[in-house]
């Protein structure tokens, strides 16, 4: 996989919304994947020999304009792909405030290869909040990576966003499903 992180962060503004209130949610077994309330990660694990990530990029960064509410101040930005049978089915990015980073009970800033929901789903003080979802169309940066990726993006991309709470902050990670996970997806359907 040729991948560079010289365009790292790769992150767009995506208009998210609660699927409680859309009526445009797409048919099963996407919807599912979507709205998943477990771990990503175990999900994918359980569709593939081979599970990866990938990781494009971490640092702190300034969020895109109105990611959360503290868009003002630099947040641990870590975006990755995550690839079942060494093909890419997931772009994440994940926002995580300095406070968490420098408690040392987490490691966040040392996760590397290893999947964050090890951490988010293993630990009795993080909370996983609602899922909003989107579908949206890109040709920024999201649509060169996957172009990169030989995977030309010709429809409208969905992806998913959860907060997790932890004591009074809040880690934000979203999931884009790139279009060879799609294709997957609906020819399964
Ligand atoms: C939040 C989870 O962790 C997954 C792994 C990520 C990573 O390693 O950066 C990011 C988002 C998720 O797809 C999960 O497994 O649900």
């Amino acid at each position: 996989m040729n991948v560079t992180s010289i365009s790292f962060p790769y992150g767009e503004a995506i208009q998210w919304f609660s699927p409680q209130n859309s009526h445009n949610l797409p048919n099963m077994p996407l919807r599912d994947w979507l709205l998943d309330e477990n771990s990503l990660t175990t999900k994918l694990r359980n569709h593939c020999q081979k599970f990866d990530v990938t990781v494009l990029g971490e640092h702190l960064h300034a969020p895109l304009e109105g990611e959360c509410e503290q868009s003002s101040t630099s947040m641990w930005i870590r975006e990755v792909l995550l690839s079942l049978d060494g093909t890419p089915w997931v772009f994440a990015r994940t926002l995580i405030p300095q406070a968490i980073l420098d408690n040392p009970l987490y490691t966040f800033a040392t996760l590397g290869t290893r999947p964050l929901g090890e951490l988010l789903f293993n630990s009795n003080e993080i909370r996983p909040g609602n899922i909003e979802v989107a579908q949206f169309e890109t040709c920024g940066k999201l649509a060169s990576l996957a172009l990169s990726l030989e995977q030309p993006v010709t429809d409208t991309l969905w992806g998913r966003r959860r907060y997790f709470e932890l004591a009074d902050e809040q880690i934000i990670v979203s999931e884009i499903f790139l279009p060879a996970a799609m294709q997957d997806i609906i020819k399964h359907a």
